[in-house]
């Protein structure tokens, strides 16, 4: 019997660090939703915060407060819906408060477990500021890692999260993330470079629906270590884990000179480049399409994404914050979670 077709789950936004432009492009996509016939979403936020930046940017959108996201879908068309935090967030644009990050938390916290109980169908999370976050306590690199930690902590056992990011152009993955580049080569192994290997090829497909990702491996050293010549780690790191993902069957090349895999011509033979360090990925990434990249978190139980670009301060409240990568993040995550819905209508059938 063919299951019933149910609608798309509302997607969670959080707010992010409400100094930053988090709340500018929440609104900004919630603004053009018909034009651009996002998938329906509910945001994890301040309802007066978001009230006062509203006002500021000269936006009339109407907000609703509720309680649950069976309600967001029918709210979308007329307000934003609106989960709102127990821990308040002031409305400074710009100006850094201590005092936001415990809402900022709950915020992510919140949708992490309305994805993980099936409420909502992904969370697209609006940037956090890092250092504000370490000030607060937050004992965490980033989104990335934290969501894999609060994922075991509910569910039980241990997630590898790997950060993709994926534009029109380029998509690729660091796969050493948020450490300091002098601890890039003692943290970088066969090991990690397999593992992560494995889980882009295989959420490529699951997720993605990109049927037979071929995945090129930058190396580390200038000119791929130059035969050993100039750093032994492509060699002795890069080029076994490359070895060991083809014995599997993966599609993978490598180690390629980082200097000569991102230009046009290169990158038409490959589908996912893997970094061996955060910028070596994120350079090209956001250098080729800023404004479209999504970063996307694999290797977890729920759909993750976010815009790729950051608190961008200066931007709050004036207005000028693009929206784009946020409203590319929000598409992602509806055609993401509408996979996986798929995925499970027909493993029930
Ligand atoms: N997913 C997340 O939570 C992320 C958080 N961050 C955090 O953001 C903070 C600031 O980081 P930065 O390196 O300065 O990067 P950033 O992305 O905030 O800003 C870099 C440049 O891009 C511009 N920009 C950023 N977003 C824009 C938008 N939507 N429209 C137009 N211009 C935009 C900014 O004005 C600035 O010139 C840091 O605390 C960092 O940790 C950074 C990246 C991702
Ligand atoms: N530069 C990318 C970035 O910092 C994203 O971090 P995350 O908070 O999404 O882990």
């Amino acid at each position: 019997m063919t299951p019933p077709v149910r609608p798309p789950l509302p997607l969670a936004l959080t707010v992010g660090e409400p100094s930053g432009v988090g709340p500018d492009v929440a609104l900004a996509a919630f603004r053009d939703r018909g034009a651009l016939e996002l998938p329906p979403f509910a945001i994890f936020a301040d309802p007066e915060m978001l009230r006062a930046r509203a006002a500021r940017l000269g936006l009339d959108i109407a907000i609703a407060e509720i309680s649950a996201f069976d309600e967001a879908a029918r709210t979308f068309r007329s307000a934003l819906p609106v989960m709102p935090l127990v821990n308040r967030h002031a409305e400074a644009p710009g100006r850094l408060d201590p005092a936001n990050a415990l809402g900022t938390v709950e915020a992510i916290d919140r949708a992490v477990r309305a994805a993980l109980t099936g409420e909502c169908g992904g969370i697209v999370t609006a940037p956090i500021d890092k250092k504000a976050l370490y000030d607060g306590g937050f004992r965490h690199p980033g989104h990335t890692e934290y969501l894999a930690d609060l994922c075991a902590t509910i569910e039980g056992g241990a997630f590898t999260p790997v950060m993709l990011l994926t534009g029109p152009e380029l998509s690729c993955v660091p796969v050493t993330i948020h450490i300091p580049l002098a601890e890039v080569p003692k943290r970088l192994t066969t090991e990690l470079i397999v593992e992560t290997a494995r889980i882009v090829s295989r959420e490529m497909r699951t997720r993605l629906g990109l049927p037979a990702p071929r995945l090129a491996l930058a190396g580390l050293n200038p000119h791929a270590g130059e035969r050993g010549a100039m750093g032994l780690e492509d060699e002795e790191v890069v080029r076994p884990a490359v070895e060991a993902l083809r014995l599997e069957g993966i599609d993978a090349a490598g180690p390629l000179p980082a200097d000569t895999m991102f230009n046009p011509r290169a990158r038409r033979t490959y589908d996912v480049a893997l970094c061996m360090y955060h910028d070596q990925a994120l350079i090209p990434a956001k250098t080729l399409a800023f404004d479209e990249t999504v970063n996307v978190t694999l290797g977890l139980p729920i759909v993750r994404t976010s815009p790729d670009h950051g608190t961008a301060s200066t931007l709050a409240g004036t207005g000028e914050a693009l929206p784009d990568s946020m409203i590319a993040a929000i598409r992602l995550a509806g055609r993401m979670s509408a996979t996986e819905a798929g995925v499970a209508a027909a493993a029930a059938a």
